[in-house]
């Protein structure tokens, strides 16, 4: 049997990406799956060459409206739609089908921190869509509903879980993190005009108030076995993918740099998308680029007792599309790592 693939929302950043994933991925290039509905939200009627100028092979494929009608029949249905509109498409789709929601609706666990950073009814929770995390291979493995993560909950997540699951840090950590603005999204935002993007360096969702903020403590939370305080600060630098995040924590009483670095060996010498650097290599957007790939380094900061982890990723790679394609593989059984590269696109 081909499996059939929907993307809604093929028109967005996120969309494009699982399209140009999925068509260099062995299952569609052998024929074993094929890329049937691509929807869009206003934009449908037009064809899709008129919106991802870089996926040829479609250009001539007419958007379909966003609904019941256009998305049933396949086994697979990617949803790269705005937060809030993931869960009325997928009541309507039956509970076979294979949904992958690149959207927050279905992430978090705790229905106030829901409402309170998303300011409407909590849909529900889906198997969180990170196998990285200890037991996540398991839960998506056969699962016919993943939750992607965010992007900024992703790479801060890979950072800072081991050191706190290890019992090195205190729960208590701080995160800075330089994004480029595709994590925005393509629809205009006047902050993000060329005008005020280029030549500048701006702070925002400050303070505690970023909507990822109970995303990241829900993860941490899960490695340190106890709640986990997060203050997060992102930045928008100007690029357009990739982010580049600053992570620490107290170090407990009496550990080293080796206790840090053994830790990390340990907790990523088989993933195949997290690579712990060498020595004195740290992590760049720029070597991540395209690929799936997740650079972290670690060091101890030994005048503030600080454990310091810094780490790259593409937010439209592994920070959504490509986590999205990991994720399908694992649901259907496929190779984790079908369709997907460790090697990213630098200078
Ligand atoms: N960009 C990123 O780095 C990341 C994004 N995500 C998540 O992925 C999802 C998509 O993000 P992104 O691609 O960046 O967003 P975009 O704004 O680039 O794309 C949004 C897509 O949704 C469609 N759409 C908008 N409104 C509706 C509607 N009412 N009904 C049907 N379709 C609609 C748009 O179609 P049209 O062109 O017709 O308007 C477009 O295809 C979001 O939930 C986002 O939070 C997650 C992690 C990182
Ligand atoms: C630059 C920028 O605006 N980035 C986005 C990150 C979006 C993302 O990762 O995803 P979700 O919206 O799916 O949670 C932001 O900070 O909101």
């Amino acid at each position: 049997m081909t499996l059939r693939i929907a993307v809604a929302g093929a028109t967005g950043y996120a969309g494009g990406e699982i399209l140009r994933l999925l068509l260099a991925h062995p299952a569609v290039v052998d024929g074993r799956a094929q890329i049937g509905t691509l929807s869009a939200g206003r934009n449908a009627g037009s064809t899709l060459g008129e919106h991802q100028p870089h996926l040829v092979p479609l250009y001539d494929r007419v958007l379909a409206e966003t609904d019941q009608e256009t998305l049933a029949g396949h086994e697979v249905v990617f949803l790269a739609l705005p937060h809030g509109q993931s869960a009325e498409v997928a009541e309507q789709l039956g509970p076979d089908v294979l949904i992958i929601d690149c959207g927050a609706d279905f992430r978090l666990e705790d229905a106030a921190d829901w409402t309170r950073y998303y300011g409407s009814a909590h849909a529900g929770t889906w198997p969180y869509g990170l196998p990285e995390l200890p037991g996540a291979r398991e839960r998506l493995r056969g699962a016919n509903r993943v939750a992607v993560p965010g992007c900024f909950p992703t790479v801060s997540t890979l950072a800072l879980y081991p050191a706190l699951a290890a019992g090195l840090a205190e729960p208590e950590v701080v995160i800075t993190a330089a994004t480029g603005t595709s994590g925005a999204g393509r629809s205009l935002k006047t902050h993000l005009l060329g005008s005020e993007i280029m030549g500048n360096t701006s702070a925002y969702g400050v303070g505690g108030t970023h909507r990822h903020t109970p995303e990241i403590a829900q993860n941490l939370g899960q490695g340190a076995g106890a709640k986990v305080a997060v203050s997060f600060t992102p930045m928008l630098v100007p690029m357009s993918r990739g982010i580049l995040a600053s992570c620490s924590a107290k170090a407990r009483p009496g550990v080293t740099a080796e206790d840090v670095r053994a830790a990390y060996e340990k907790a990523y010498a088989d993933e195949p998308f997290v690579t712990l650097l060498p020595h004195g290599i740290w992590p760049q957007t720029a070597a991540v680029l395209g690929s799936n790939s997740v650079h972290v380094q670690v060091a101890l900061d030994e005048s503030v007792g600080r454990i310091l982890v810094l780490a790259a990723v593409d937010n439209l790679a592994k920070g959504t599309a490509g986590g999205a394609i990991q994720c399908m593989n694992l649901a259907l059984g496929l190779p984790e790592s079908a369709g997907l590269s460790t090697v990213g696109v630098a200078p």
